[in-house]
């Protein structure tokens, strides 16, 4: 049995994925809508779905999907960590927690010991899964066993997985393009143009490569489906929230602060990691310094073109 903790629209469009595959538990702290989910609008429920409040209900499942924001995984976790021993746990969250400079892999393994870890990401919209559209996956697990199980218990006909063991590769590339992803859609929303864009996802993702391997991913995962797989969806869609935050920020407008935008605290956590391991990390520094309204996006670009010429 499958469920899934957290009816936001990612949580609940696996629901409805998986939903092909056989029953599915989804577990909001608060459901208060009936059939259609406004976080996912246009998508109906199909009927294999249980909607609940109860957790105890969904931890009856032994795969518990954790498709929690990554800020609010660690008190999760603190709540209700305890409960989780012995599940296999996989966690969408693609983020690094501002207090503890950690991925989610390392933070369920702290709370939930005897759990077995693996991360789901990827590009992949909510809304694309949720009406069937093709999408590939990486399912990332250490262990030689679980992997290739939720491999195939997470893949149906549309939803095409792949396997890895490199879990901090993996959830690395996915939290770390969401700050690639702000600062390309701050480029387009200050009308800078395709060519810079290009230059910001290119550059970050030397940026991204970097940082990985500092923290000891496998190149080669940077460049599969989380990595520049993730990183060309986000920067180049509008279907995403950390883009449209970032269009938002470059040409002046509001940004509605209840959307989910992962890249923004991950940004801070990496400003943090920079200063603690003396890194190098040009982008993620200046989406910080954007984000909480110190620079403009013509100022933060202006900081980047004037950084000492160098070898690519
Ligand atoms: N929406 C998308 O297209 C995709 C999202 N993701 C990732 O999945 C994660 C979740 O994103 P979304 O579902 O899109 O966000 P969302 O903003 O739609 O939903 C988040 C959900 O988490 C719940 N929540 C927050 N704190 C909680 C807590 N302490 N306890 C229980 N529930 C809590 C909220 O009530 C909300 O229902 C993020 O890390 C995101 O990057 C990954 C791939 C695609
Ligand atoms: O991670 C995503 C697609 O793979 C979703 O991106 P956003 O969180 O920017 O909407």
């Amino acid at each position: 049995m499958i469920s899934v903790l957290g009816a936001g629209a990612f949580g609940t469009a696996l629901a409805v994925a998986l939903a092909v595959n056989g029953p599915v538990t989804l577990w909001g702290r608060r459901i208060d809508w009936r059939g259609e989910n406004p976080r996912l609008p246009g998508v109906a429920l199909p009927d294999g779905i249980a909607v609940t409040q109860d957790l105890d209900r969904a931890l009856g499942a032994d795969i518990l999907l954790l498709a929690l924001p990554a800020q609010a995984l660690g008190g999760f976790l603190d709540d209700h960590g305890a409960g989780l021993g012995g599940k296999r746990l996989v966690s969408t969250a693609k983020g690094i927690d501002l207090s503890r400079l950690t991925g989610p892999s390392a933070m369920i393994a702290a709370r939930c010991p005897d759990a077995r870890v693996a991360v789901l990401t990827g590009p992949s919209f909510a809304a694309d899964i949720a009406r069937g559209l093709p999408t590939a996956l990486t399912l990332a697990c250490a262990d030689a066993q679980t992997g290739p199980a939720l491999q195939q218990a997470l893949s149906t006909p549309a939803l095409r997985l792949y396997r890895t063991t490199d879990v901090a590769g993996a959830e690395l590339g996915g939290a770390l393009k969401n700050v690639v992803a702000i600062a390309a859609g701050a480029v387009i929303g200050a009308g800078l143009g395709d060519s810079a864009r290009a230059a910001i996802i290119t550059r970050g993702f030397a940026e991204m490569t970097r940082l990985a391997a500092h923290l000891g991913a496998r190149p080669e995962t940077l460049t599969g489906l989380s990595g520049l797989g993730d990183l060309t969806l986000t920067c180049t869609s509008d279907g995403s929230r950390n883009f449209r935050f970032g269009a938002a920020l470059g040409a002046g407008r509001a940004f509605d602060p209840a959307t989910t935008v992962e890249g923004a605290a991950t940004a801070r956590a990496l400003a943090r990691l920079a200063e603690r391991d003396g890194l190098d990390l040009p982008i993620a520094a200046m989406v910080t310094r954007l984000a909480e309204g110190r620079v403009s996006v013509e100022e933060a670009m202006d900081h980047l073109l004037s950084r000492p010429l160098k070898e690519e």
